[in-house]
Order: C-alpha cells, then structure tokens, then sequence
C-alpha cells in the first residue's frame, strides 16, 4: 500500500489538490481556477461557494481518477489565500455575503479614519500589522454593517468567522470544527501575537463580537476528520497554514535569517527571525511564521500585492501575450535599460509605501516602444519591488542569509536573473516550485508522526539552480533610480 501526504492549496485564483509521497514528492495534481468578481473600483470578491466546489471537485478528481482510497492518505493539509473574509450562518452554513478578497480595498477610508486617531501604532505594537484594508478586521466590520441584520445576527452568536482555510475546515468536517491555525490567526489584526489569543482591545475596536471567531491551534495539530466527502471520508486534516507561510515551511527557512519570496499573483517575501517578534521601522509586518508544539516563530514580511498578476493583465487586459511562457523569449530580445518602468499599483501599493489609493502608471514611453519593452517593464517591475523589500530590510539592518524563491513566475529564468542582478545578491529555485502545497503536506507529516523535527525535512530541500548577480553596481543603480523616480510620480 501507498502513502501520501495530502494538499489543499485554495489561492487567489485557483485552487489544488496536490498529492505527495513522503519523500515531499509530487504523485498528481488537480487545479480549477474561479471567477474573480470586481463590483466596484478597488473592490474584490470571490464567491464562497464557487471557491467550495472547486475544492471537492480537485478533491474528488484526484482521489479517484489516481485511485486513491482514503486509507492511503496519512493526513491532509490546508493552505489558503490569506487575509480573505467569509462570514456565514452556524446553522445553515449559508454565506451572508461573498468572500471579501485580500486585494479589497473598499476599507480604506475606515482604516484612514483610524490611523487620524493614531491607532496605528498601538495596533502594530499587538497584531505586527498595519492599518490597511488588506487585513481581515475591518472586513468583518464591513460585513457586519453593509448586510441587513448581520450585527443583530452576530451578537446572537449565529455567525461565524472564517479565513479561507476555517472556511475549508468548518465545511469538510462536516460543521464541526471551527478552527484555525495561529499563522492565518495573525493576518486578521485581531491576533494578539505576543500573547498568541484573539485580543479584546481590538475586538473591541472592531466592534466584533468574540463569538464569530475560531479556535487557534498550532499549525501542525488535529483540526479534525474529513466526513461527507466520500473519496475522502476519514482522513485527518493535521497541518494549516496562511499560503505564505506554509511556503517558508515548504522552503525549509527554519533558520533564523532564512528568507523566501513567492512569486505568484503577489509577491510576499518573508525573513525567519526565530522566537523573536522583530518589529520594523519603516513598515514591513511581523507575523507568525508557524506555531509547532505551542511555540511560535515569527517573520519579517514585505507584502506586494502585484507579481504574476501583472503578466496575467498584459495578457487578459492588454493582450500583449497570449501566454505568460511568450514573456521570457521577449525580455530576452530586449536590453534592460530600455527606459520603460511599469508601475503595477492596480490596488494601491504595498510595502512599504501602503497607499491604497495609488493607482498603476506606465511611464517612458518613446515613438520606439514596443510590445517587448512594455512586457520586459512588466517582469522587471517585479524584481524592483522585490529591491524596495530588500532596501527596507536594510534599512532595519537586516540582511537575509538566504534567498529562495517560488511560485509560478520563478520558472521564468530571465526574471531570476534579472533579480539577483538588480538585488546584487543570489537567489535559490528549489527542484520542487509548488512549495506552497508542500509546507500543508509537511506541517500535517509532521503532526502524524512521518517526520520526526523540521531538521528531517531541512534534509529533503534540493537546489535546481542558482542565479548569481554580474550586472555592474552602475548599471544597478542607475536602472533602480529610474525605478524610484517612477513610483515618486505616482
Ligand atoms: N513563464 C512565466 N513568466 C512569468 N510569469 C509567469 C509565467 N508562468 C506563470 N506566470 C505567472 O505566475 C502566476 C501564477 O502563479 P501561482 O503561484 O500559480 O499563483 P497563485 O497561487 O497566486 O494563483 C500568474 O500570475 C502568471 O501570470
Ligand atoms: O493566492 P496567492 O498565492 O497570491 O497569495 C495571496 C496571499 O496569501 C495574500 O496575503
């Protein structure tokens, strides 16, 4: 008989089911992507039960096209998009209103209207998180004030809370668990990360009643059993993590110093920095990395909320390309310096400038630009937010040990190129990119006892390949300035 750890990976735009053998190997592989909904500028919805049913659906498809049976699985994992709201009924499960998305920014005057009173550093000091609509608290708030009877209902304690993966957790156990782990707890700026418990101060602040929330466990820990899904009746979900962090554990960044950035519809980097809560001063977020036998390690985190989505929007919006692959041959025929800077704030900016209301800009254009110069200034602007994280980091004097990278642009070998010359330093691609599904599949093997520490899995870690920076320090200089001076414009 096999055995395979089992991945639930809900993004932003799609969702997996992955399946690994316990050497952190993948088996098979099933993916749907959903609609995306924008009612109104800046705003962002996705609707739960489209996100629901391409979950069992991946589910089902893999399990029983591999013919797979449910006593094969050791255990499963849950990784989700992070931040997104869903509030639903306890009793009938019914959603009030659709997933409000991470990229919503219909928040942004309440979170202005906060910071006005000063709150924001007294709300950085307990969550490690800034006052943004990209966090969940204030889309609570929206909910609870925007749909009829939601606050009655609420204080009732008929409702209840839930980031993607409690969402995932609540439905797949049937309505039993309500549940979640404390790295997605410390996205909701509700999180207290110091005393690692949903804080009544800023409930309070919220004005969110405690009864919607869920219970915080550790990120490897029994969340509860799989029933009603028959490929998958009795399988123990044991790992959950927010899709970030679960891809520090899947990159193995166990260490101190050991940085990962994910390139996918975002950029996320995130900097191991242990049992210590280090805070930045010139605003890069704290957050818990993971909780593993009730002690929590905490990251630095540069968040950009723009990667592999601009590629999506010359393609979708543009359509300059038909495919993200045609993107690499382009860059290629095209000299860096071509003086074109795309500027993707298509939700705001994120670190470290945090302006929700900054919009996207293509600035430089020339009677001689092209489809190519435009494409290149759309891969490049993802190193030279990624420069921006690095700057921000030093300026709190910090300077990763590591830097590996993952997510569906990384297979674009001019983009990690370009990024270790405009970053002046190297950058790692593991063999195994879809790290994200990996750290879930982890987190639940090490809870069922398939590993034995985090030093085990430090072990399975590969290098495919390096990149090595050779662009002169000038010419680095000279292509980040004009960089600068773009986003200034804005
Ligand atoms: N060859 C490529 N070059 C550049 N970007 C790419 C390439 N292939 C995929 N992408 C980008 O990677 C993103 C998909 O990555 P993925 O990790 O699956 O994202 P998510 O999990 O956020 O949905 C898309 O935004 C896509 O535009
Ligand atoms: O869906 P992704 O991979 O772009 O990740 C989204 C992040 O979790 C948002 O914080």
């Amino acid at each position: 008989m096999s055995q395979y750890l089992l991945s639930i990976d809900q993004g932003t735009t799609s969702s997996r089911a992955i399946l690994f053998n316990l050497k952190g190997e993948i088996v098979a592989t099933r993916q749907q992507e959903f609609p995306q909904h924008y009612p109104a500028s800046g705003w962002v919805e996705h609707d739960p039960e489209a996100i629901w049913k391409t979950v069992i659906s991946t589910l089902d498809d893999l399990m029983t096209g591999e013919k797979v049976h449910p006593n094969d699985v050791v255990a499963a994992g849950i990784t989700n998009q992070r931040e997104t709201t869903v509030v639903w009924d306890r009793e009938t499960g019914e959603c009030l209103y659709n997933a409000i998305v991470w990229q919503d920014r219909r928040t942004a005057s309440y979170c202005e209207s906060l910071k006005a009173d000063n709150l924001e550093p007294w709300v950085a000091n307990r969550t490690g998180l800034l006052l943004d609509p990209y966090f969940s608290a204030s889309k609570i708030s929206w909910i609870l004030d925007n749909v009829s009877d939601a606050r009655e209902r609420a204080e009732r304690g008929e409702l209840a809370f839930g980031t993607i993966d409690t969402f995932l957790l609540w439905r797949l156990t049937g309505g039993r668990e309500h549940r979640t782990d404390a790295s997605n707890a410390s996205r909701t700026m509700l999180f207290n990360i110091h005393t690692q418990q949903w804080d009544p101060e800023l409930l309070k602040l919220f004005e969110i009643p405690e009864s919607l929330l869920p219970e915080v466990m550790d990120s490897a820990d029994h969340f509860g059993v799989i029933t009603g899904l028959e490929s998958l009746n009795g399988t123990h979900i044991m790992g959950v993590a927010g899709d970030q962090q679960a891809a520090m554990v899947g990159q193995t960044c166990f260490e101190s110093g050991m940085a990962k950035s994910t390139y996918g519809t975002g950029c996320f980097l995130m900097l191991n920095t242990g049992d210590e809560a280090l805070q930045s001063q010139n605003r890069l977020l704290t957050t818990v990395a993971y909780r593993i036998n009730g002690e929590p390690t905490y990251a630095l985190e540069g968040s950009i909320f723009i990667a592999g989505a601009t590629i999506q929007w010359l393609r979708d919006g543009l359509r300059l390309i038909r495919d993200a692959c045609e993107t690499e041959p382009l860059a290629e025929g095209t000299p860096v310096d071509h003086g074109v800077y795309l500027v993707p704030a298509f939700t705001g900016l994120g670190a470290p400038h945090w302006d929700p209301n900054a919009r996207g800009a293509i600035l430089g254009l020339t009677r001689d630009t092209g489809i190519k110069e435009i494409v290149t200034a759309g891969l490049q602007s993802v190193c030279y937010q990624t420069k921006d994280l690095q700057k921000t980091m030093e300026k709190d004097g910090i300077r990763p040990v590591t830097l590996r990278v993952d997510g569906g642009m990384v297979v674009n070998n001019w983009v990690l190129q370009f990024l270790a010359d405009i970053l002046g330093a190297r950058v790692d691609r593991p063999d195994m990119i879809e790290t994200t599904a990996l750290g879930a599949a982890y987190l639940a093997g090490l809870q069922a006892g398939v590993y034995s520490s985090l030093d085990e899995l430090s072990k399975l870690w590969r290098c495919d390949r390096t990149f090595e920076p050779v662009m002169t320090k000038d010419k680095r200089d000279r292509l980040y300035g004009g960089w600068l001076r773009a986003v200034q414009k804005l």
